[in-house]
């Protein structure tokens, strides 16, 4: 069990700020994701929270103990990178035995700890292999078995599934889901640019925006209960609309949003009157892209095969609770 505190967590490069007073508290057990634009500082998060990073202030502590100056190797946490990191020479079993044998433990119980893990993770007639010999998929597995054999208290996860094609990602993520599953009570943070894996592997998601926190919610709270433009803009594929000017203050507000999918197409003169620029046909739904003269195209999202022209003139409706309102500092307003 380990609950992760962060309090007033400062980290500069140089004369750069990275991260910004940041502060969290995540309970045993949970399961974190942490996204955010290009350079917001995730890494730099995850590295501060490993050990690998120094912080430049504040602190960190595990179940209440004080761990900001515990090197790495004593923090009780483990960190699965997206290059896989193992050692090209040794077999799967002694890739995960390693850090085992370092710390002397018995031949026995190195192979139980293995094995066990192995059988987690389905590797078990891998073990003799080397790295070379196995898909991307089956290193990354072997990744994070080397971390599981370890117990951890705390599981980092640096963007694992980034090398994979886009079915052995969906398949890595249904079995880290899993593995989450049979770890009851490690807590985990998973960094990742990926919207479904975010959605859909987070019990909490901490959006980053330059260093700083965002907003912490469930999925679905960031989905539906954005905080702010920043995060309505961020969570979501596709993004959501926004709409700023005088389209915006006839809802008495700065800016709006609305999601693609509670886009409709009404009749001649009702809602937002506009062209459509383009069709994406994904098979079970398209989008459909219509420029209604603001800065980018409003996006709706419909089941099915949309069948419009590039040109036609189409008038997009919403129902009023599906339009989110923000002030002009980016705040939902209520
Ligand atoms: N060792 C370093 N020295 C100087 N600057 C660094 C160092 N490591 C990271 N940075 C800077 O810190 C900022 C945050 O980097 P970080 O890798 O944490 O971002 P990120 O959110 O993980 O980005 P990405 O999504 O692109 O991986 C970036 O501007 C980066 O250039």
């Amino acid at each position: 069990m380990a609950r992760l505190t962060i309090s007033n967590l400062d980290k500069r490069f140089g004369a750069f700020d990275i991260l910004k007073d940041v502060n969290l508290e995540i309970p045993s057990g949970e399961f974190v994701v942490f996204v955010g634009p290009s350079g917001c500082g995730k890494s730099t998060l995850l590295r501060c929270i490993s050990g690998l990073e120094a912080v430049s202030g504040g602190t960190l502590s595990i179940d209440g103990v004080d761990v900001t100056k515990v090197p790495p190797s004593q923090r009780g946490i483990a960190m699965v990178f997206q290059s896989y990191a193992l050692y090209p020479h040794m077999s799967v079993f002694d890739n995960m035995a390693y850090a085992l044998k370092i710390q002397k433990l018995g031949k026995a119980e190195i192979e139980a700890k293995v094995r066990d893990a192995a059988r987690k993770l389905q590797l078990d007639l891998l073990l003799d292999r080397l790295p070379r010999q196995l898909s991307g998929g089956q290193r990354q597995r072997v990744a994070i078995g080397r971390a599981i054999v370890r117990d951890p208290k705390v599981f980092l996860f640096d963007e694992p599934l980034s090398n994979l094609d886009a079915a052995l990602r969906v398949q890595t993520r249904l079995e880290i889901a899993a593995l989450k599953q049979s770890l009851p009570g490690t807590t985990m943070i998973y960094v990742t640019h990926d919207q479904v894996e975010a959605m859909t592997l987070a019990d909490r998601i901490v959006v980053l925006n330059a260093g700083r926190v965002e907003q912490v919610g469930t999925p679905l709270e960031l989905y539906e209960r954005p905080g702010s433009v920043f995060v309505a803009g961020f969570i979501g594929s596709p993004k959501m609309n926004l709409l700023a000017g005088a389209e915006a203050a006839k809802f008495g507000a700065a800016t709006i949003g609305v999601r693609p999918e509670h886009l409709a197409f009404g009749q001649p003169g009702e809602g937002w009157a506009g062209t459509v620029m383009r069709t994406e046909h994904l098979g079970s739904e398209s989008y459909v892209y219509v420029d209604v003269g603001s800065d980018e195209p409003m996006i709706v999202r419909t089941p099915g095969t949309a069948a419009f022209a590039q040109g036609d003139a189409v008038a997009l409706t919403a129902d009023e609770g599906a339009i989110l309102r923000f002030d002009a500092g980016g705040s939902r307003l209520a």
